[in-house]
């Protein structure tokens, strides 16, 4: 469960968001502006709101009132970003095991063996992330995340820098995450399209506002050409 209840001003825009939402893949939709980044950044923890409740099931990230804001290290969230922010002079393999190393996790190598497989990246561990293709790299990001024993991942625009190809790199791999239900998703996206694949409830915000809030069935259909 993800409960947002926030309000921010930031400069002449502000975001005033409340939703509770039980989906394994929550989608934040809504054109370039309506404030999805900033409602991401307060989720993780980067923006503080200026009043308001955030909280994972039964754990508190941020509460005004009560005047809790937990840091982003420690909210165990994990953060994919449009553009895969790979250490480029580290393998993948080191670049996978940064989360576990920068959370003091031991390591659990049925885990690891897992998580690669799921995103098939096993034959990529040696290489170096300027040698991946973008969908690799985004696999890769992933799998970072999840080391990482995230209990809530966000996704911020994952495929927004790739074309149609590099796309499909990607989105089967989002679909077997969200399927295997191990960790809940915040993915943000202005395409209704890759939305309605991946999410399983939906808030579409205008102009930092959520103006509707429900299944994929809320978000616009482009009708076809006669
Ligand atoms: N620190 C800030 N000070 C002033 N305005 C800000 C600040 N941060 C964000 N904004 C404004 O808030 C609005 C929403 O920005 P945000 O990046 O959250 O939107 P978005 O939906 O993620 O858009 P995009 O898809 O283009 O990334 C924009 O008009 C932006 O200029």
């Amino acid at each position: 469960m993800l409960r947002v209840d926030v309000f921010k001003q930031l400069g002449e825009f502000s975001v005033d968001v409340a939703f509770t939402s039980e989906g394994r893949v929550t989608g934040l939709f809504g054109s370039s502006g309506a404030g999805k980044t900033s409602l991401v950044s307060m989720i993780a923890g980067l923006v503080q709101p200026d009043r308001g409740i955030i909280a994972v099931d039964s754990d508190v990230l941020y509460d005004g009132s009560a005047r809790i804001h937990v840091p982003p290290h420690r909210r165990r969230i994990g953060y994919v970003f449009q553009d895969a922010r790979l250490f480029p002079h580290l393998s993948v393999a080191q670049n996978l095991d940064y989360g576990r190393r920068m959370n003091r996790l031991t390591r659990d190598p049925a885990e690891e063996t897992r998580i690669t497989e799921m995103l098939d990246i096993g034959h990529l561990l040696d290489r170096r992330p300027g040698g991946l293709s973008g969908g690799e790299r985004q696999r890769v990001a992933l799998g970072r995340a999840l080391l990482s024993q995230p209990r809530l991942l966000l996704l911020d625009e994952p495929m927004g820098a790739l074309d149609e190809e590099r796309k499909a790199e990607i989105l089967p791999y989002l679909k077997r995450l969200r399927d295997a239900g191990d960790v809940p998703m915040v993915f943000v996206s202005h395409d209704a399209d890759e939305m309605r694949q991946l999410a399983t409830q939906v808030v579409m915000l205008k102009r930092g506002r959520v103006a509707a809030f429900g299944g994929t069935e809320i978000l616009p259909r482009i009708i076809p050409a006669a």
